[in-house]
């Protein structure tokens, strides 16, 4: 078997001509969307990820504010640039972009941002408004993730979702959007601590693997006709490696890729939270 493609790169390719008709729509209300980026210290994946955040804004027509500080910053500089955008009435919504240099503390940081403008999802009320099942802005990799198994149509009632990796940016959230009764989906979250991976893994219809250790999930724990969507991203001297060994293109019957399957629907999904935040300044005049 040779597995098809779940692309992220092509579907969030038609998610930005979407969001850029919804953009104008708001232009000609007089809500110009905005959003701003908080990078700290200089690590590359990071500028390049916060990179391609902008170019996709200048793409749907959002304006981008852009704040960089250096790796020496301290907590206070950061906290202060965080108060400014929770004040600029330019800036719609906006991120920062982790993980932080170490030294800092990134839950005191997300937790001093307006939850009205958390474009990322991350804030504690945020979080707690997805276990409430309540409406809230969420996290972006999880969205884009449940995004491109619905445009692709693999059905979620009902099916074995084995999550390898406990992050907060992906592994946590993704079961909460999952087993929401519109997914309906169940949902074992696997770790370091897990005694038995293989066992876990073989047993999923679908397996979303966000560990960040390269080539973890090998063709012998995936069943046969599984989906597998690679989230982890490892950076080598030969180029980025993620956690989906290439041999499970043989035995799974679909596969989002590292690179073109899950990280542009993460981009994608930034955008739409952007542009759902403006709609509903929109709907509160
Ligand atoms: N504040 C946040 N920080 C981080 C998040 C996040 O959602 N919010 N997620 C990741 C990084 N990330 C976005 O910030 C991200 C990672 C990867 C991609 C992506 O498009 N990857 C490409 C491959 C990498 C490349 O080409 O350089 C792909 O999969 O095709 C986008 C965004 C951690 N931090």
């Amino acid at each position: 078997m040779k597995a098809q493609k779940l692309d992220g790169k092509a579907t969030a390719a038609t998610i930005k001509s979407e969001l850029a008709v919804r953009v104008e729509a708001l232009k000609a209300q007089g809500i110009n969307p905005g959003l701003g980026t908080v990078l700290v210290g200089d690590d590359p994946g990071s500028h390049s990820y916060v990179r391609g955040k902008h170019r996709d804004c200048a793409e749907v027509g959002i304006a981008s504010i852009q704040r960089e500080l250096p790796d020496t910053a301290t907590q206070e500089e950061v906290e202060a640039v965080v108060r400014e955008l929770n004040e600029d009435p330019t800036c719609t919504g906006y991120i920062v972009q982790l993980p932080l240099p170490r030294g800092l503390d990134a839950n005191r940081v997300l937790e001093l941002m307006d939850p009205d403008k958390d474009a990322d999802g991350l804030h504690p009320t945020n979080l707690g408004r997805l276990v409430l099942g309540q409406d809230a802005p969420l996290p972006c990799t999880p969205r884009g993730i449940v995004e491109l198994l619905h445009r692709y149509d693999i059905p979620l009632n009902g099916a074995d979702v084995c999550v390898i990796g406990r992050g907060v940016t992906v592994g946590r959230p993704i079961g909460l959007l999952l087993t929401r009764r519109t997914e309906n989906a169940t949902v074992t979250l696997c770790h370091t601590g897990t005694k038995d991976l293989t066992r876990h893994a073989l047993e999923a219809d679908i397996i979303v693997a966000a560990a960040g250790v390269a080539g973890l999930v090998s063709a012998d724990i995936v069943k046969p006709g599984a989906v597998v969507l690679d989230v982890g991203i490892t950076r080598t001297e030969q180029g980025l490696v993620g956690d989906v060994h290439p041999e499970v293109l043989e035995k799974a019957a679909w596969v989002a890729p590292m690179p073109g399957g899950v990280g542009p629907m993460t981009r994608a999904m930034l955008l739409t939270n952007v542009v759902e935040a403006a709609e509903r300044q929109l709907a509160s005049r």
